[in-house]
């Protein structure tokens, strides 16, 4: 198209216009959806009163995962288990009939393909490096770690992509986070994307599209990339890029929706040319040094609540802004913490291991490496394992994960949203703390009272073994290094 160097986002920008106006809205074509049952009954209802059929149902591919609770999906005899809550059985009941009523592949609760849409989605191959892909789901960005330019939309937004594959959009401004060096011993991409999120703040990336690169991303494999794009969404930006390379094409060879043979040879050569040329110049640079970023641990109620798990709960009266004092304030009432109280010594009383951000293969065995031969500590009152996807699930009872939480005390589910959000029967109680390796730690988010540490897997299973917010390097053998 043009001779000037451009970035990913603008490259797959340019790629996907269908029209442009003189004000700068563009209309842009959409090659990917994804629908889950919370946002989508609305939209088909309104294509079904206004006779419209799906345009491209083949783009489209429907997970129920938000509403489902991650008890047996079967009872004894084999019959699917009624949800027992009316507006999530409502919701998902929707999902079911309108999903094949117009012709799109849709992934039953009782399928062993069946999880949380943003793992099911590069898992099957479904999210393409260079594709646009929308689904009505905030952590959509998370797909980004693909190459793929992917952002959530609202419900009129699913209907009007459901019904003509396009969507109008204004274009973002491009922003580069650069990532430099070694994570050090015990310090997960998790905790990586939390301290970007505590140094540029939770509105950092607000009207951007973050591309992510340098050696650390380089580095990483594709779903430590995921958990980093997924996040990008709690830095407020509209999505989160990073190249895809030899590492993303190794990890969606062979996927079941993936293309194959020629067609495989062909996207891949394609896929080679939509990296950032050199010179192409961003709205905003931001450097890290990954050598800096220790196991991290939120305090407040937003995500860029972080401090270091060596740190301390911070005086609301450090923060120079007066609006972020007020926040602070707040938070700490609602968290029930005190200034200065060190991290590490804080009591926790439940755990989540799960959620779009941290629930795939790596994170689970993550978690089981520090269980391994430990127990829940006595404090602990619920303790969840939660796979992102039947086929997740699947893996880690094939290496016998499953086992090492069960014999620790863990419960190990059926794959879903979980405690992720109150939307389910899993929930945190009032007042009760959760060690959680979602995403966000809002007031309410685990259950109304219930107060959120946004911690890693293998710092969720810490706080596990020794019922608080435990430095995971100590337990693994004290290295710092
Ligand atoms: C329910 C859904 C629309 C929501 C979102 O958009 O993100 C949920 O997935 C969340 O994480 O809060
Ligand atoms: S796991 Fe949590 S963040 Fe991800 S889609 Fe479900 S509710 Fe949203």
């Amino acid at each position: 198209m043009s001779s000037q160097p451009r970035t990913l986002y603008q490259k797959i920008w340019d790629a996907h216009v269908v029209n442009r106006r003189d004000d700068g809205t563009c209309l842009i074509y959409i090659d990917r959806h994804l629908v889950h049952e919370v946002t989508s009954p609305q939209a088909f209802e309104a294509l079904a009163l206004a006779g419209r059929p799906v345009r491209r149902p083949d783009l489209t591919l429907a997970v129920p995962d938000h509403n489902l609770p991650t008890t047996p999906r079967r009872d004894a005899a084999g019959r699917p288990v009624p949800i027992a809550d009316p507006e999530s059985a409502a919701q998902l009941e929707a999902l079911a009939r309108n999903a094949p009523a117009n012709g799109i592949r849709y992934i039953e609760a009782t399928d062993p393909e069946q999880g949380i849409v943003h793992v099911v989605g590069p898992e099957q191959g479904f999210t393409l490096p260079g594709c646009t892909l929308v689904c009505g789901d905030s952590h959509t960005a998370a797909h980004g770690a693909l190459g793929a330019l992917a952002f959530g939309i609202g419900t009129s937004e699913v209907e009007h992509v459901l019904a003509t594959q396009t969507l109008m959009l204004k274009q973002s401004r491009a922003m580069n986070i650069r990532i430099e060096g070694r994570l050090g011993f015990g310090v997960a991409p998790k905790d990586l994307i939390l301290a970007i999120i505590g140094r540029i703040g939770a509105a950092g990336g607000t009207g951007h599209v973050i591309e992510y690169s340098g050696s650390t991303i380089r580095d990483m494999s594709v779903e430590g990339r995921l958990t980093i794009a997924n996040m990008s969404i709690e830095a407020g930006a509209r999505a989160g890029l990073i190249a895809p390379d030899d590492t993303t094409f190794a990890y969606l060879k062979g996927r079941p929706m993936a293309p194959a043979g020629e067609m495989w040879d062909r996207a891949v050569a394609h896929w080679r040319t939509l990296a950032t040329d050199p010179g192409a110049v961003f709205d905003r640079v931001v450097d890290i040094d990954a050598g800096d970023v220790a196991p991290s641990v939120t305090w407040g109620t937003s995500p860029e609540d972080v401090v270091p798990v060596t740190g301390a709960v911070p005086d609301p009266d450090s923060f120079a802004e007066p609006a972020r004092r007020a926040a602070a304030l707040k938070s700490l009432d609602y968290m029930g913490l005190k200034p200065g109280q060190l991290m590490a010594d804080v009591a926790v009383e439940n755990i989540f291991i799960g959620s779009c951000t941290n629930s795939r293969i790596e994170d689970l065995r993550a978690a089981a490496a520090v269980v391994a031969g430990r127990r829940l500590a006595p404090g602990i009152r619920q303790a969840l394992v939660v796979p992102g996807s039947g086929l997740v699930k699947r893996a880690a009872e094939a290496e016998g994960l499953d086992r090492i939480f069960i014999e620790a005390g863990f419960e190990w589910r059926e794959p879903g949203c979980s405690a992720c959000l109150g939307m389910n029967p899993d929930k945190v109680p009032a007042g009760e703390r959760c060690a959680s390796t979602s995403n966000r730690n809002f007031v309410g988010r685990q259950g109304p009272g219930a107060r959120t540490h946004l911690v890693s897997p293998a710092m969720a299973a810490a706080a596990a073994v020794t019922g608080r917010l435990a430095d995971v390097r100590d337990l693994m053998g004290g290295k710092t290094q």
